[in-house]
């Protein structure tokens, strides 16, 4: 499987303040969708501005195997779907690397198909729990088979000949567990409704409107969400340009936070609120943070950040922020470091899951470069020092995640010593071009 050749390291170095301006690639959760959508929908989907990570690939190569045609003209993707409900059984096992969304997200979309298809992935995605998803999908009729154990992969789904469509409350807060039910609901009959008590990114519901998909959103007085999807209708290909990705621009965002004198510009960031927690925090906190031009694309509002070095403060940040900062927790970790006080990160039980256990890799990656911070079953509190005296010196396990592996190159860049990761390949999976755009905005990263 993927990713097992020689560990390649990276050293952060205290660097001179950052500028100039910069454009994080295509948002991961939309580009992985453009490609699921736009491969099942009937006619030409044509895609500008996709991530091409990893992660995204591996999702497009999945497609293929299941008889969407994709092709890359230009800066576009094109693709010729198969249409609803006609997806051809892949001849060999669907390998997703290191991407929870794309093997998630497809184990909804063919699980419901009247045919087997097997999930493999690397290490980390190995670990990961699938049960999550499994769980709803069996209640659908679809036959797990040959999971390892703790429902994980690798593993073969065997579907129906003919689902039962569900209603199902998400037990946790995940878009990719709603997505997988949502899109298992796309081959079943009738209508399938998810339940969302706490809501996240809604990026399936949006897409899926634009692709024609019968499906609707009811809040309640509770403010849960109740989506219902209408099952084997036609999906119609779309033009999609997928703006920048917030988490990505977490990155050259903190770092021109934590070094003095910097002032950058990031342009073209998604603002959908379910993914602005992090920018939230990092005002809260006292980071200078300017979003400027704020305006509507294809359906998404997005806004260029103009960001400059700033003296940051630590802040409570609420567990009900979570969903929408998920994959930032490791970045907001560092801009802690270097904040005056205490940040407390509450609600974090999700972090465990996912590439690695990020709040355990967290707390391990700031010991390791004498932060002072302590690790809670779902929560983590760092105490800073402005100025970072003191701090770095140390080399951080990445444990496969891409997130660990960025969020401690940015730390180098504002600590007094330098900071080395012992992996710095994963970092391709969502972020190809992070080294190229931090070595142009100034930072020292080899
Ligand atoms: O639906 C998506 O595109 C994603 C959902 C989140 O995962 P969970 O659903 O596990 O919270 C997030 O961490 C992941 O990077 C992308
Ligand atoms: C959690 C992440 O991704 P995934 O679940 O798709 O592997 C992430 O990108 O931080």
């Amino acid at each position: 499987m993927s990713h097992q050749a020689v560990p390649q390291p990276a050293v952060a170095r205290k660097s001179k303040s950052l500028s100039g301006t910069a454009r994080v690639p295509g948002d991961k959760s939309i580009s992985h969708r453009s490609f699921m959508f736009g491969g099942l929908a009937s006619g030409e989907t044509r895609i500008t501005g996709l991530l091409e990570g990893e992660d995204v690939m591996r999702t497009g190569d999945a497609m293929k195997a299941m008889g969407a045609h994709i092709e890359k003209r230009g800066p576009e993707w094109i693709i010729k779907g198969t249409g609803n409900g006609a997806l051809l059984q892949a001849e060999a096992p669907l390998d997703f690397g290191n991407a929870g969304t794309g093997s998630r997200l497809t184990m909804g979309l063919v699980g419901t198909y009247d045919m087997e298809t097997t999930f493999i992935g690397d290490a980390s995605l190995s670990g990961r729990p699938m049960g999550r998803v499994l769980d709803p999908l069996r209640q659908m009729g679809v036959q797990v088979l040959n999971a390892s154990p703790g429902d994980r992969m690798p593993l073969t789904l065997r579907g129906p000949r003919q689902a039962a469509p569900i209603s199902y409350r998400v037990p946790m807060a995940s878009a990719q567990v709603k997505s997988a039910v949502l899109l298992a609901g796309l081959n079943t009959p009738g209508i399938t409704t998810v339940i969302e008590p706490v809501m996240t990114r809604d990026h399936t519901e949006k897409m899926l409107k634009g692709f024609g998909a019968n499906i609707e959103v009811q809040t309640d007085e509770q403010g849960v969400r109740h989506i219902f999807i209408e099952g084997q209708g036609k999906l119609t290909g779309q033009v999609i340009a997928v703006p920048g990705d917030p988490s990505s621009a977490g990155f050259p965002l903190v770092a021109a936070l934590i070094v003095p004198g910097s002032d950058i510009t990031i342009e073209n960031v998604l603002m959908n609120p379910t993914r602005t927690g992090l920018i939230t925090t990092l005002i809260e906190m006292g980071g200078s943070i300017e979003i400027l031009n704020r305006r509507n694309a294809g359906g998404e509002d997005v806004a260029d950040l103009r960001v400059r070095g700033s003296e940051l403060k630590g802040v409570k940040v609420p567990a009900e922020r979570a969903p929408s900062m998920i994959d930032e927790y490791p970045v907001l970790a560092v801009a802690a470091c270097f904040a005056e006080g205490e940040t407390l990160m509450q609600g974090l039980e999700e972090l465990r899951v996912k590439e690695s256990d990020r709040l355990a890799a967290v707390a391990r990656g700031l010991e390791a470069n004498g932060a002072d911070c302590t690790e809670g079953e779902t929560t983590l509190s760092v105490r800073g020092t402005p100025g970072g005296k003191g701090l770095g010196g140390g080399t951080v396990k990445t444990h496969l995640d891409h997130r660990i592996a960025m969020s401690f190159l940015i730390m180098g860049l504002a600590s007094e010593k330098p900071v080395t990761i012992d992996d710095q390949a994963m970092i391709a999976t969502s972020f190809p071009e992070f080294m190229g755009l931090m070595a142009d905005l100034g930072a020292e990263i080899e």
